[in-house]
């Protein structure tokens, strides 16, 4: 797969979200963020509202999954109609069982590094996993700023899933903007996770397709 662009609904408006999903149905995916107030200090959205959403966004959905407990939660939300899981690394007990449970039930499994965990915590175990997010923003928050010091890491992993037999993607995750884009796509990245930027366009297809654009040219030149 080549570039992919995924609207967070972090930045929908929760009273209007089907309107505001149709609004971005040239996206790849529907990135939807699940926070639990403990992993991190903010509440979204969970169960019920994505077996809902599921129904009626006209793309898939990936769910980000910001709270405790991920080895008995992220196995329901691939149950309840999630095309890809991801679970945080550093809230989870055994995340390579998480990820071949996830897989079993036909999910992509999808591991998330926050801004202060190594890439080392799974580069020797890539083929476990169907994607690999690095936070470019401490989770919790839309709208905050791209932290361009989470390139190396990305490089790193670009070069090591380059050594595994399947395809292997890799995802970028707060700050992403027509500013951003270029620097996370140079430096290997496939899935961009983009909240504030699209929501807060006057024409979000129109944002959908430059991000692209921007990040394929990037890519291309890199
Ligand atoms: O996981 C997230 C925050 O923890 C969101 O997906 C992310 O912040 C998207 O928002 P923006 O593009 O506005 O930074
Ligand atoms: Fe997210």
């Amino acid at each position: 797969m080549g570039i992919q662009i995924a609207p967070s609904i972090l930045s929908a408006d929760f009273a209007n979200l089907e309107r505001d999903i149709v609004s971005v149905d040239n996206a790849d995916w529907l990135h939807f963020d699940v926070m639990d107030g403990h992993f991190v200090p903010n509440l979204t959205v969970g169960l019920p509202v994505l077996e809902r959403v599921v129904q009626v966004a006209p793309m898939p959905v990936d769910v980000h999954l910001m709270i405790d407990d991920p080895d008995h939660w992220a196995p329901r939300y691939a149950q309840a109609g999630a095309s890809s899981v991801t679970f945080h690394y550093e809230a989870a007990q055994d995340p390579v069982a998480i990820a071949r449970e996830l897989r079993r039930l036909g999910t992509r499994a999808s591991v998330a590094l926050k801004p202060g965990t190594s890439a080392d915590v799974v580069i020797d175990r890539l083929a476990e996993f169907d994607m690999v997010l690095v936070m470019t923003v401490e989770p919790g928050f839309g709208g905050q700023d791209f932290m361009p010091d989470m390139m190396p890491k990305l490089e790193r992993l670009r070069a090591a899933a380059s050594e595994v037999d399947h395809d292997l993607w890799l995802q970028t995750d707060g700050g992403i903007s027509r500013e951003t884009i270029g620097q996370a796509a140079a430096a290997g990245c496939d899935v961009f996770v983009a909240g504030s930027a699209v929501y807060g366009a006057e024409d979000r297809r129109a944002e959908i397709e430059a991000l692209r654009d921007l990040a394929r040219q990037a890519r291309d030149d890199a």
